[in-house]
């Protein structure tokens, strides 16, 4: 089942000021809301600058301030809200962190980034997300009132068994809030959204935050809806080889 809905993604401008990026991005859901929308979408790390040296100094548990913010702004609201995602302590360690709560408030997923983003591009950009983070270790999916949504942060949508097992389980809609940079946002940004939801006929939906020239490290921006709605017209699902090939998650079957 599909249903028509209005989606937004929110290109929220992120300071160094915890409480300013809360109740900016508090005032935009409800913009987002009073324009129609059904589920609304904000970026990575909205509540912090993105760097692995911010991580720890606004790191929250789950459930803490960030959270009972978005909790009250989705159920004020009366949308699905995609929270983003905020640096995140548990036990002691630190994970990058979605939460996603429904209309009435209530937090109906939790996905922790499970491939963390370490790259060295020699003269241009070396980020290693692991040396202060850790991984989460589950495939995040949840039921809305219009379809089911898969859910991956940024780096995520590297990696296109991801995608496919969410559209396998699925998932019309695949939404990953992302930072991209000013190095791999030109190349990759859009043509991994393309590929995923050209690969798997779904709905692929980005929110960065607002880029900032002045930040330590500059989002590329430019949050976007991308729609491969083939299905009928070209049925790769139906076509598929099962008997030649299969994606599998170590998961399968728990989740
Ligand atoms: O994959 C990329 O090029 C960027 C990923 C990223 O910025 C992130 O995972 O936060």
């Amino acid at each position: 089942m599909f249903c028509k809905f209005r989606l937004a993604v929110i290109q929220l401008q992120v300071s160094s000021v915890k409480a300013d990026n809360l109740s900016r991005a508090r005032r935009l859901v409800k913009e987002a809301a009073g324009q129609g929308s059904k589920v609304v979408v904000l970026p990575e790390c909205f509540n912090s600058p993105y760097g692995t040296n911010f991580f720890s100094r606004y790191a929250e548990k789950i459930p803490g301030e960030s959270t009972q913010v978005l909790s009250e702004a989705a159920k004020e609201n009366q949308v699905y809200l995609v929270g983003g995602s905020i640096p995140e302590e548990d036990g002691g360690k630190l994970f990058n962190t979605c939460t996603v709560f429904g209309p009435d408030g209530e937090v109906i997923l939790k996905h922790r980034k499970i491939h963390l983003f370490d790259i060295d591009i020699p003269g241009k950009i070396r980020f290693q997300e692991s040396e202060t983070l850790s991984a989460g270790n589950s495939l995040s999916v949840f039921d809305t009132s219009f379809c089911k949504v898969g859910v991956g942060i940024c780096y995520d949508m590297r990696f296109a068994e991801l995608a496919q097992l969410y559209s396998r389980k699925g998932c019309q809609l695949l939404v990953y809030p992302g930072a991209f940079n000013m190095t791999t946002g030109p190349t990759h940004w859009e043509l991994l959204q393309r590929a995923r939801a050209l690969d798997n006929q779904v709905y692929v939906a980005t929110a960065s935050p607002a880029r900032d020239e002045t930040a330590s490290y500059v989002a590329w921006g430019h949050s976007t809806v991308y729609l491969a709605d083939v299905r009928q017209q070209i049925p790769i699902t139906s076509q598929r080889r099962n008997d030649l090939y299969a994606v599998t998650s170590a998961q399968e079957g728990s989740s």
